[in-house]
C-alpha cells in the first residue's frame, strides 16, 4: 500500500521560509503600515475632498441665494466654508507653490473657517455675532501661525491644532449646552463639532508624543496625524450641512407658528382656536369631563382707537391678551378670534368654574393700569359670554351659544360675565337647525 508523503512542517521547506521571512518583515517594518495607510486612505485625495466638499457647500449656499442667505447663521456659513475650500486648496498646492507661503494662507482660511463656524453656530443659537474675545482669540491664532512655520513638523502641527481646537471648543460648548434642547437636526452640529474637536486635541497629543519619542521619524507619524486632521474637518463639513438642516428646519417651524399664531397678541389665530376646541371636545366626549368656552370682548374699543390712536389701541389688545393669559393653566387655550375679541378653550372645566375664571380675568383687566396717548392714564373694561359643551354640540354650537351670551353682557351694561342659559342654548340650535335647513326648492 502506497503510503501518503509525510507532511512537511512549513518552517521546514527554505522557499516558504523565505516567504514567510519577507511577509514578516514586512508585516513589522513601519513603512509597511505606512504605505498600507497611504494606500487605503490616500491623503491628497482626503485634501481634494475637503477642498471639493467645502466647496459644493458654499456653492449650494450661494445658489439658494437669498432664502438661504436671509438667515444670518447660513450666510456667515457660506464665507466659512469659502474660508476651508481656499484653505485645503493651498494645503494641496504644497509641492506646486512655495511652501511656507501655502502653509502660512492655508493655516489662515483655516482658522476664518473656524472663526466663521463659531459665528454660524452663535447666531443659530443665541441670535447674534461673536463676542470681542472671540475675535481677540483668532487674531492671536492668526499670530501664532508664522511664528511656528519654521518650527519642526511634531512641534508645527500640534501648535495649529492646539490653536484650530481652542477656537472650535466655545462653539462646541455652547452647541452642547443650548442646541441639544433645539431643532433634532441641529444635533449632528453637536455631535459633529464634538467629534471634530476630539480629533483636534488627539492630534495635539499625537504631536506631544512624536515630538518626545521620535521627533526624527517621519512614518508613521506624520501619516496618522494628517489622517487625524482630515478627519477632524471632515467632521466640521458634515457640522456644516447639519446646520443647513438645522437652519431650515427652524424657518418650517417658525412659518407653522406665524399660521397658527396671532403675530400682535401671540395668542391662538381663529382657525387654530376652533380646531383646539374641537380637539378639548372630542377629548371631553372620550374621559367624560366638562369643557367650555368663553368668548371675551374689549368695551367700547373703538373709542380707545379713536382717542389714543391705532398704536394705543394695539398695546391694550397685548397687555389684555398677557393678563388673561397670566390666570390660564397650562391646558388652556387663549385664542384671539378677531379684532378685539378673544376666546378661551378650558379643558376639564365645567359652567361655575368657567364664570369664575372670566370674572377674574374681567377685574383683572379693569385693574390694569394703561397708557394712552401723551401718558394720559387708560382703563379698559371687558364682557364676556360662558358656555359649557353639552352632548351633540358642535365646537360652533358651542361658539355660538359663548356669543349670545357675551351678546347678553353687553346688552346688560357691559364689564360683566353672562353665563349661557337653556333659552340661550334652544335659539342657538333653533338658528344652527335653520342655517343647516336645504334652501326651499333645494
Ligand atoms: N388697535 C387695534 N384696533 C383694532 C384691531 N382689530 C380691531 N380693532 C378695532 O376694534 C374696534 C371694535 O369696535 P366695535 O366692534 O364697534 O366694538 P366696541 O367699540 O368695542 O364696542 P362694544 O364691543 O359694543 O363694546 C374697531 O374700532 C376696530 O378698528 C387691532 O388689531 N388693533
Amino acid at each position: 500500500m502506497k503510503r501518503p508523503a509525510p507532511r512537511r512542517a512549513i518552517g521546514a521547506d527554505p522557499a516558504a521560509q523565505t516567504l514567510s521571512a519577507a511577509y514578516t518583515a514586512r508585516q513589522t517594518t513601519p513603512s509597511f503600515h505606512a504605505r498600507a495607510l497611504r494606500m487605503t486612505l490616500h491623503i491628497p485625495t482626503l485634501v481634494l475632498i475637503l477642498v471639493v466638499g467645502f466647496g459644493l457647500l458654499t456653492l449650494q449656499l450661494w445658489m439658494a441665494g437669498r432664502g438661504a442667505l436671509g438667515r444670518g447663521e447660513l450666510q456667515q456659513l457660506s464665507w466659512a466654508a469659502l474660508a476651508f475650500s481656499l484653505g485645503f486648496g493651498c494645503f494641496a498646492l504644497r509641492e506646486r507653490l512655495p511652501a511656507p507661503a501655502v502653509l502660512l494662507s492655508g493655516n489662515w482660511l483655516v482658522i476664518g473657517g473656524l472663526a466663521g463656524v463659531a459665528g454660524a453656530v452663535s447666531r443659530h443659537l443665541l441670535n447674534r455675532g461673536l463676542p470681542g474675545w472671540y475675535h481677540a482669540l483668532a487674531l492671536a491664532g492668526l499670530l501664532i501661525t508664522p511664528l511656528v512655520l519654521d518650527v519642526a513638523t511634531p512641534v508645527r502641527a500640534g501648535a495649529m491644532s492646539g490653536v484650530m481646537a481652542v477656537l472650535l471648543l466655545p462653539p462646541t460648548v455652547a452647541a452642547l449646552r443650548l442646541g441639544w434642547r433645539g431643532e433634532l437636526s441641529f444635533r449632528v452640529v453637536a455631535s459633529m463639532l464634538v467629534l471634530a474637536s476630539a480629533a483636534l486635541w488627539l492630534r495635539v497629543g499625537l504631536a506631544v508624543c512624536w515630538a518626545q519619542v521620535a521627533p526624527q521619524a517621519q512614518e508613521p507619524w506624520r501619516t496618522w496625524s494628517s489622517l487625524i486632521y482630515m478627519g477632524a474637518f471632515m467632521a466640521v463639513l458634515a457640522a456644516g450641512f447639519g446646520l443647513i438642516l438645522a437652519a431650515f428646519e427652524r424657518m418650517a417651524s417658525q412659518m407653522r407658528q406665524l399660521a397658527s399664531v396671532d403675530g400682535l397678541t401671540g395668542a391662538c389665530n381663529h382657525n387654530t382656536t376652533v380646531s383646539l376646541l374641537a380637539h378639548a371636545m372630542e377629548r371631553a366626549r372620550r374621559e367624560g369631563q366638562p369643557v367650555s368656552f368663553v368668548m371675551l370682548d374689549l368695551d367700547h374699543f373703538k373709542l380707545v382707537n379713536d382717542r389714543h390712536g391705532h398704536a394705543v389701541g394695539d398695546q391694550v389688545l397685548k397687555a389684555v391678551a398677557a393678563c388673561t393669559r397670566a390666570r390660564l393653566r397650562g391646558s388652556d387655550v387663549l385664542g384671539r378670534l378677531g379684532g378685539e375679541e378673544f376666546g378661551l378653550v378650558l379643558p376639564a372645566t365645567g359652567l361655575s368654574g368657567a364664570r369664575h375664571l372670566a370674572d377674574q380675568v374681567r377685574l383683572a383687566v379693569e385693574a390694569l393700569e394703561l397708557q394712552g396717548d401723551g401718558g394720559r392714564p387708560l382703563r379698559v373694561t371687558l364682557s364676556a359670554g360662558v358656555a359649557e359643551a353639552a352632548a351633540g354640540d358642535t365646537p360652533e354650537t358651542l361658539m355660538h351659544l359663548a356669543d349670545k351670551a357675551l351678546y347678553q353682557a353687553k346688552q346688560q351694561g357691559r364689564n360683566r360675565v353672562v353665563v349661557a342659559d337653556d333659552w340661550m342654548r334652544n335659539s342657538t340650535l333653533q338658528s344652527v337647525a335653520g342655517s343647516e335647513a336645504p334652501a326651499p326648492g333645494g
